[in-house]
């Protein structure tokens, strides 16, 4: 399995996930997005940062590259793609996911650590977990309050396409859990197929034992297994 880590322009987090890739015996490599998918590609990762800057909206630039349409293709073809945080915003503004990813409540940058509830044990990014499982992964974003209109809400959960949910220590879903008003507390949510997820939080900086945590490496091992 070789997964691309794609590099935009304000990625900063690129080499943080091919770091934690590599930690779990995956075989990663960052890709300049210029240099298109390389056709050994067995998956994707798009990182964090603040890819053009975040003009715009964060992701609606890097969204718009030939790269995002490359990936989309594969993702169509099966291959999985994970977007974290920035990748998150990208894969919203590409159509990848629904939704969007709009300002904090706070109107603040936040960065912390916060509790995730696993909606959804039977994906390749949550088979490491029980469902209703408690995982602990920080935050880094100002962008990151989901937003979806209240019909494609109702699908979303029918479907049953919200992978992670912000909450207690406990697992309690509250709004005093939300960190940034979330719709529905949502942080992480399913595209068309379980093999596409984004999430706002980041499970690369919980992979590495000496680095804030392992609670998110279930979610990269779907690329091991
Ligand atoms: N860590 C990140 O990916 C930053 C996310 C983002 N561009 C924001 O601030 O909303």
């Amino acid at each position: 399995m070789t997964v691309s880590v794609i590099q935009f322009g304000g990625s900063n987090c690129d080499r943080d996930a091919v770091a934690a890739l590599t930690h779990l015996g995956v075989d990663a490599e960052r890709v300049w997005h210029e240099d298109g998918l390389p056709a050994d590609t067995d998956g994707v990762v798009i990182p964090g940062g603040f890819s053009y800057g975040d003009y715009l909206r964060a992701g609606a630039m890097a969204a718009r590259t030939p790269i995002v349409a490359e990936v989309r293709e594969a993702a169509e073809a099966g291959t999985p793609v994970l977007g974290v945080c920035n990748g998150a915003q990208i894969g919203c503004e590409s159509g990848l996911t629904e939704g969007a990813f709009t300002t904090n409540r706070s109107a603040r940058f936040q960065c912390e650590h916060v509790h995730l509830r696993v909606e959804r044990a039977d994906t390749p990014w949550t088979a490491a977990y029980d469902e209703g499982a408690v995982i602990e992964v920080p935050i880094a974003h100002g962008e990151g309050r989901f937003e979806i209109r209240a019909d494609r809400l109702e699908t979303l959960e029918a479907e049953n396409r919200v992978l992670f949910r912000y909450c207690d220590a406990d697992g309690n879903v509250t709004d005093a859990a939300n960190p940034n008003g979330s719709t529905a507390n949502v942080a992480g949510v399913l595209g068309a197929r379980d093999s596409v997820a984004v999430m706002m939080p980041h499970p690369e900086r919980a992979t590495l034992p000496d680095a804030g945590g392992t609670d998110g490496q279930g979610v990269l091992r779907a690329f091991a297994e």
